[in-house]
C-alpha cells in the first residue's frame, strides 16, 4: 500500500511539475463536476413531486435545474477529457525522458548484467504508456468515487438504511484487488518468456542476422520458439484471470441483490406514504447510477493498480540502476602513468574471475598492445580502464589517483575508446563522427581532420553527400554502408577528443581490409593527439604483425597477465608470445 502511495504521489507531483495550472484544474474539476451530476436526481426529484403535487413553479425550477446540471456536467466532462489527455502525453513522455536517463545515467554498467534489473527493464518497456495512465487513472478514480460518494450520500438522505448499500460492494472490490495482484503475479513471472519473445522477434526482423537466418533455415524454429514463449506467459496470465473471476462474479450477484432489496424499500416507502414519488424516481436513477459507478470503479481501480504497479516497477528499477557510488574528485593528474595494482574482476552475478590478478603498469606516452587468445581477458582489461566496471578488487590509479576516486565524466574527457562492438549512430555521417566530441559536432573542421586521421577520408568522399549524408537502412533516404565503413567512422569518432589522456583501441579494425588495417594500426601506434602531450595508446589487436611496435605488448591467457615487455624482449623470452607471433607470422608468410 505505501509503494502505492509512493507511487501516486510521484506521479501527481511530475503532473504538477510538467504543467502545474493544467494539472490542479483537472484535478479540481473532474470530481467536481462528478459530484454536481448529483444535481440531476435532485431537480428530477422536483420536477416530479411538482407534477404530482400540481406545483407548475416547483415543477419548471426542478426542470430548469435538471437541464443546467446536464449541460454544465456535459461540458465541463468533455474539457476535462482534453486536458487529461493532454496531461496524460506530457506525463508519459516526463517519465520516457526519466527512464532514458535511468539507463544511460550510471557511470557503470554493472546493472545491465542483473537479470531483475533486465526483467523489471523489458516489463516497463513494454507498460510505459502506463506512466501517463497512472496520471488519468487516478484522476478519473477520484471523479467516480466523488460520484459514488455523493450518490450514496443523497440516497441516505431519503432512507438511511440505503447508506449500507456500498457495504455491499466491498466483496467486489477485494474479488477485483485479488483478481488484479494474480495478474500482475503472473506478468512477472512471465516477463523472463516475455523478453525470449521480443529477443526472437527482433533477431527474425533484424536486417543483420537476415543471411545466417536464411542459410541455416532457422525462420520455422525462430517462429516455434516465439510461439512457445507467448504460450507460456500467456498460459499464467490467463490462468490468473479465470481464478480471479470467480470471485468478482460473486462478489457482483451480491451488490445486485443488495441493490434490487434497496429499490423494493424505497418502493414499499411509497406506497406506504412515506416517501414521495420524486424520491422514488431519485433514488432508482442514483441506484442505477451507484451500479454505473460501480462498475466504472472496478474498471478504474483495475486500471489504476496497473498503472501504479507500473510506476512502483518504475521505482524500483530506479533504485537497481543506482549502481555503486562514483567518485567525486575532479582534478586528474596530467598525463601520469596508468598502474593495475593487483586488480581483480568477476562479472556482476558470476561466480568466476574474468580478470586478475593483474599487475602492470602503462608508462605516460607509451603504446601497449594487449593480445591473447578468444577469451583472455582483453576487452574486459579495455572496459575496466573505461571505468565501464570497477574492478572487484585491487585499484586502477592514473598518475597515482584511484579511478575509484575520479568523477567518471573527467575520466570521460580524458580518454576515448573505440570498443569491439561500434555503435552504428544514424545519423548524418558528420553528426556520427562528431558525437565524439558533443561540443564540436557543428565544427567541420575538426570532423573532417578526425575522419582523415582514421584514414575514412576517401570512403567518406565516396558517399553520396560526403559528410552530409544520412546514414542507416532505418531511413528511406538512408545509405547503409559496409561493417567496415561503419568502423572506420567509429574510428574517426574516437579521434575527435581534444588531447586525450588515454586512448583504447578494442579490435579497432577487424572489419577494416587488410591494407587499410595494417595502414590504420601503424598510424595509431604512432599516435599523437592532436599536438598535445602523447596520450597512452592501448590497442587490443589479434594483428601481431602490425602491432610489434608497440612499447610495451601485453599477453593475457585465461584471464591472467603471462608476459609483458617489448617485441624484441618477449621473442627473447621465447614464451606464449614468441609462439603466436611465429604462428602469426607463418601463416602471413
Ligand atoms: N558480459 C559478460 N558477462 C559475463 N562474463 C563475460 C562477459 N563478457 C566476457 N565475459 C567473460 O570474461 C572472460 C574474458 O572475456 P573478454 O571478452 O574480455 O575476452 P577477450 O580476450 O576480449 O576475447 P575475444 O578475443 O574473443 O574478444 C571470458 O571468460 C568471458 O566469458
Amino acid at each position: 500500500m505505501s509503494n502505492w502511495l509512493s507511487a501516486a504521489r510521484l506521479v501527481i507531483g511530475v503532473a504538477i511539475r510538467s504543467d502545474p495550472r493544467r494539472a490542479i484544474l483537472v484535478m479540481v474539476l473532474i470530481p467536481f463536476f462528478n459530484i454536481v451530476a448529483a444535481g440531476q436526481a435532485l431537480g428530477l426529484r422536483q420536477m416530479v413531486d411538482g407534477a404530482v403535487a400540481h406545483d407548475l413553479g416547483a415543477a419548471l425550477t426542478g426542470g430548469l435545474v435538471l437541464i443546467a446540471v446536464t449541460v454544465f456536467v456535459f461540458q465541463a466532462s468533455a474539457v476535462a477529457t482534453d486536458l487529461r489527455r493532454f496531461l496524460q502525453q506530457k506525463v508519459g513522455l516526463e517519465f520516457d525522458r526519466r527512464l532514458m536517463d535511468l539507463c544511460s545515467g550510471p557511470a557503470h554498467i554493472d546493472h545491465y548484467h542483473d537479470p531483475g534489473f533486465l526483467d523489471d527493464a523489458e516489463l516497463v518497456r513494454q507498460r510505459r504508456t502506463e506512466f501517463g495512465g497512472a496520471f488519468a487513472a487516478l484522476v478519473e478514480n477520484c471523479g467516480m468515487l466523488a460520484r459514488f460518494l455523493t450518490a450514496v450520500l443523497v440516497i441516505a438522505l431519503v432512507n438511511p438504511l440505503l447508506a449500507l448499500l456500498p457495504l455491499c460492494i466491498l466483496p467486489l472490490a477485494l474479488a477485483t484487488r485479488r483478481q488484479a495482484s494474480l495478474i500482475a503475479a503472473a506478468e512477472k513471472a512471465g516477463a523472463g518468456a516475455d523478453r525470449e519473445r521480443k529477443a526472437l522477434l527482433d533477431l527474425a526482423t533484424d536486417p543483420s542476422a537476415a543471411p545466417e537466418v536464411r542459410l541455416y533455415r532457422l525462420g520455422e524454429v525462430i517462429a516455434h520458439r516465439h510461439r512457445e514463449a507467448f504460450a507460456s506467459s500467456a498460459r499464467g496470465r490467463d490462468a490468473a484471470h479465470a481464478r480471479g473471476t470467480w470471485a468478482v462474479t460473486g462478489g457482483w450477484l451480491l451488490f445486485c441483490a443488495a441493490l434490487i432489496g434497496g429499490l423494493s424499500l424505497v418502493t414499499w416507502s411509497v406506497v406506504a406514504h412515506r416517501a414521495s414519488a420524486g424520491e422514488a424516481v431519485l433514488v432508482l436513477l442514483l441506484g442505477t447510477r451507484l451500479v454505473g459507478a460501480t462498475t466504472g470503479l472496478s474498471w478504474l481501480i483495475g486500471w489504476l493498480r496497473r498503472s501504479l504497479d507500473t510506476v512502483v516497477l518504475y521505482r524500483r528499477l530506479a533504485a537497481r540502476a543506482t549502481g555503486r557510488p562514483s567518485g567525486t574528485d575532479r582534478e586528474l593528474p596530467e598525463h601520469g602513468d596508468v598502474v593495475f595494482d593487483r586488480v581483480v574482476f568477476r562479472y556482476p552475478g558470476e561466480g568466476s574471475q574474468a580478470l586478475g590478478p593483474i599487475d602492470l603498469r602503462l608508462p605516460a606516452g607509451s603504446t601497449v598492445a594487449v593480445v591473447g587468445d578468444n577469451g583472455a581477458g582483453k576487452s574486459t582489461l579495455v572496459a575496466l580502464l573505461a571505468g565501464l566496471y570497477a574492478p572487484s578488487e585491487g585499484r586502477i590509479t592514473v598518475g597515482g589517483k584511484d579511478l575509484a576516486e575520479l568523477a567518471p565524466e573527467v575520466w570521460r574527457a580524458a580518454s576515448t575508446a573505440v570498443f569491439q562492438d561500434y555503435c552504428r549512430f544514424e545519423l548524418l555521417a558528420a553528426e556520427s563522427v562528431g558525437v565524439g566530441r558533443l561540443s564540436a559536432i557543428e565544427d567541420r573542421d575538426a570532423i573532417g581532420a578526425a575522419v582523415a586521421s582514421a584514414g575514412a577520408a576517401d570512403m567518406v568522399a565516396s558517399l553520396p553527400e560526403g559528410l552530409d549524408t544520412r546514414l542507416g537502412g532505418t531511413y528511406p533516404d538512408g545509405t547503409d554502408l559496409s561493417s567496415g565503413q561503419w568502423q572506420k567512422l567509429a574510428l574517426a569518432r574516437g579521434r575527435m577528443p581534444l588531447a586525450p589522456g588515454l586512448i583504447m583501441l578494442d579490435e579497432p579494425t577487424a572489419s577494416l581490409d587488410p591494407d587499410s588495417e595494417a595502414e590504420v594500426l601503424r598510424a595509431l601506434m604512432r599516435t599523437r593527439a592532436n599536438g598535445g602531450p602523447a596520450p597512452i595508446t592501448v590497442v587490443v589487436s589479434h594483428r601481431l604483425t602490425s602491432v610489434r611496435a608497440a612499447d610495451i605488448i601485453v599477453v593475457l591467457h585465461e584471464g591472467g597477465l603471462v608476459e609483458h615487455g617489448s617485441h624484441a624482449e618477449l621473442m627473447a623470452l621465447g614464451g606464449r608470445y614468441a609462439r603466436m607471433y611465429t604462428l602469426h607470422a607463418a601463416s602471413y608468410t
